[in-house]
C-alpha cells in the first residue's frame, strides 16, 4: 500500500524516458517515488487531488545564505564590495545561532511556500540551519562558509568548524541533510586554506562549495596577486572536480570555461542577485553548450530579495535573451532542466526528476488562475507566467509539507514573528515593526 497517492494531476516528469504525462498518478512510499504512470494499481493511505495542477519536481536553489533573511532590504544599492565590507560582515558579527536559526526558519517557510524542495547553503553558525531543515522537513546540502583572508590562525579555526559540521551534520536528518565544505571565495581565502579544505573534502568524501568570479574586482586581485585568475589557480592546484559546486562564475574567459567542462565542475547561476549586485552576466548559454551543468539559484534574501526559483527561472531566460539578443539561445524547457533535474544532479540526490526510485520531493502548481489562463503550453507558463505563490502543494521526503496552500510543517505567524525579533539584533534604527511585536495587545 502506497503512502500518498497523487491524482488527476499533469505530470511533469522532467524524465526524458517517460515524458510528461497530461493527465497522470505518482505513488509514494516510505519516502520514494515507487509509481509513475497513467493509474495506479493498488491502494493509498492518502489521496492528493491535482485536477486542474501541475505535478513537477521540488525546485533545487543550489545557492543560498538561507539566514540572511534577516538581512532582506537592510543594505541595498550599494556597490558589491561596500555592501558586503561595510554593511553585512559587520552585521553578521552581531547574529549568533539563535537568530540565524530564527532567519533560517523563515527562509525555509518561504521556500516551501514557493515551490523549493531542496536548497544548498553555505552561511555562519550553519549547524542552527542544520536544525531549522531538520526541525521543517526540507532537503538541504549545507556548509559552514569559511573566510581565512590569509591568517593561518583563522584558517585553522574555519577548518575546524568546517570539520565539526561535516562530522555532526553529514547524513543527519535521516538524509534530508548532506554537509558540504564552504570555502567562501578565491580571493578571501589563501591558497594555502583552499588547498587544504580541498584535501579534507576528498577525504571526508563531501562536496565542496564556493564563489567563483562573482565580481571583475576578485578577478583584477587575482591577476595582481597570482597572474591568473580564479579559476586558472584553482584549477592549478587541483582544486576542481566534479564534486565542486561554483557560484555566480561570472568572469569567465574562454579557456575557464573550458576548465570548468572538462572537471566536471557545477555552476550555480544566481540572476537575480547578480542583476541586483551589478555583478555581471554568467555566460551561461557558453557553458551549458560545453556541456558544464548550471543550475539556478536566488543567492541570499539581502541581495534577490527573495526566494522565490520562479522569479528566478523567468529572469534567467529573460536576461541571456536579451544579452545575446537572440531569444533562442535558452528555451523554458531548459530553464526547467536547470532548476531541477540539474540542481539535483549538482548536489548528487535523487530527486529532480518525478521518476521510480526517486525521492517524494515534488510540488502542485495551481494552473486555475487567471494569469496562467489559458493554458497552451505548460512550460511556457511555468517559467513566463508563474509565480512562487502558485505553488498550493509541497512534499519532501513522501511527507506532506504544504497542502492546499496550508503550511503543515511549522506556524507562519510565529516565524515570522521569531524572525522579526531576531532582525532587532542588527541595531538597524531603520527596523519597521509591522507585526506589532511592541504592542502589549499582541501576544507574544
Ligand atoms: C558566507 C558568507 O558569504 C557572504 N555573502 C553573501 N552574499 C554574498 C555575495 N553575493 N558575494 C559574496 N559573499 C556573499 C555572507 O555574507 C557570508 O558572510
Ligand atoms: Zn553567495
Amino acid at each position: 500500500m502506497a503512502d500518498i497517492l497523487i491524482k488527476n494531476g499533469y505530470i511533469l516528469t522532467m524524465d526524458p524516458d517517460t515524458g510528461d504525462l497530461k493527465k497522470g498518478e505518482v505513488a509514494i512510499e516510505n519516502g520514494r517515488i515507487i509509481y509513475v504512470g497513467l493509474s495506479y494499481n493498488g491502494k493509498a493511505d492518502k489521496i492528493i487531488d491535482a485536477s486542474g495542477s501541475v505535478v513537477m519536481p521540488g525546485l533545487v536553489n543550489t545557492h543560498n545564505h538561507a539566514g540572511m533573511t534577516l538581512l532582506r532590504g537592510y543594505a541595498d544599492d550599494l556597490p558589491l564590495a561596500e555592501w558586503l565590507e561595510d554593511y553585512i560582515w559587520p552585521v553578521e558579527e552581531k547574529l549568533g545561532p539563535e537568530e540565524i536559526y530564527a532567519g533560517v526558519r523563515l527562509a525555509c517557510l518561504e521556500m516551501i511556500k514557493s515551490g523549493t524542495t531542496t536548497f544548498a547553503d553555505m552561511y555562519i553558525h550553519e549547524q542552527a540551519a542544520a536544525r531549522a531543515v531538520e526541525d521543517c522537513g526540507m532537503r538541504a546540502a549545507l556548509s559552514y562558509g569559511m573566510i581565512d583572508f590569509g591568517d593561518p590562525q583563522r584558517a585553522e579555526s574555519s577548518l575546524l568548524k568546517g570539520r565539526n559540521f561535516v562530522k555532526d551534520f553529514n547524513g543527519a536528518a535521516n538524509g534530508r541533510i548532506s554537509a558540504m565544505y564552504g570555502p567562501h571565495a578565491p580571493h578571501t581565502c589563501s591558497q594555502q586554506f583552499l588547498q587544504d579544505v580541498r584535501k579534507q573534502a576528498r577525504k571526508d568524501d563531501v562536496k565542496v562549495h564556493i564563489h567563483v568570479l562573482e565580481t571583475e574586482a576578485e578577478l583584477n586581485q587575482m591577476k595582481e596577486k597570482y597572474g591568473k585568475c580564479s579559476v586558472n589557480m584553482l584549477h592549478d592546484i587541483g582544486f576542481f572536480d566534479s564534486d565542486v559546486l561554483a557560484a555566480h562564475c561570472i568572469w569567465l574567459s574562454e579557456g575557464d570555461m573550458n576548465i570548468l567542462a572538462e572537471t566536471g565542475v557545477h555552476v550555480s547561476h544566481d540572476p537575480v542577485s547578480n542583476m541586483k549586485t551589478a555583478a555581471g552576466i554568467a555566460p551561461v548559454p557558453q557553458l551549458l553548450e560545453k556541456g558544464v551543468n548550471v543550475s539556478l539559484s536566488t543567492d541570499g534574501c539581502a541581495s534577490n530579495n527573495n526566494l522565490d526559483m520562479f522569479g528566478v527561472m523567468k529572469t534567467a531566460a529573460l536576461l541571456h535573451k536579451v544579452n545575446s539578443m537572440d531569444l533562442t539561445v535558452i528555451d523554458a524547457r531548459k530553464v526547467l532542466e536547470m532548476a531541477t533535474v540539474y540542481g539535483a544532479k549538482a548536489l548528487g540526490i535523487e530527486a529532480g526528476m518525478i521518476k521510480e526510485g526517486y525521492y517524494g520531493d515534488l510540488i502542485v502548481v495551481d494552473m486555475k488562475r487567471p494569469h496562467l489562463t489559458p493554458l497552451y503550453d505548460v512550460d511556457s507558463h511555468l517559467v513566463y507566467s508563474a509565480r512562487g505563490s502558485d505553488v498550493t502543494t509541497v512534499l519532501v521526503d513522501g511527507k506532506v509539507l504544504m497542502e492546499n496552500g496550508k503550511v503543515l510543517c511549522m506556524d507562519e505567524y510565529e516565524i515570522m514573528m521569531e524572525a522579526s525579533k531576531a532582525a532587532k539584533k542588527t541595531d538597524s534604527q531603520h527596523l519597521i515593526d509591522v507585526l506589532g511585536l511592541n504592542d502589549p495587545s499582541v501576544d507574544q
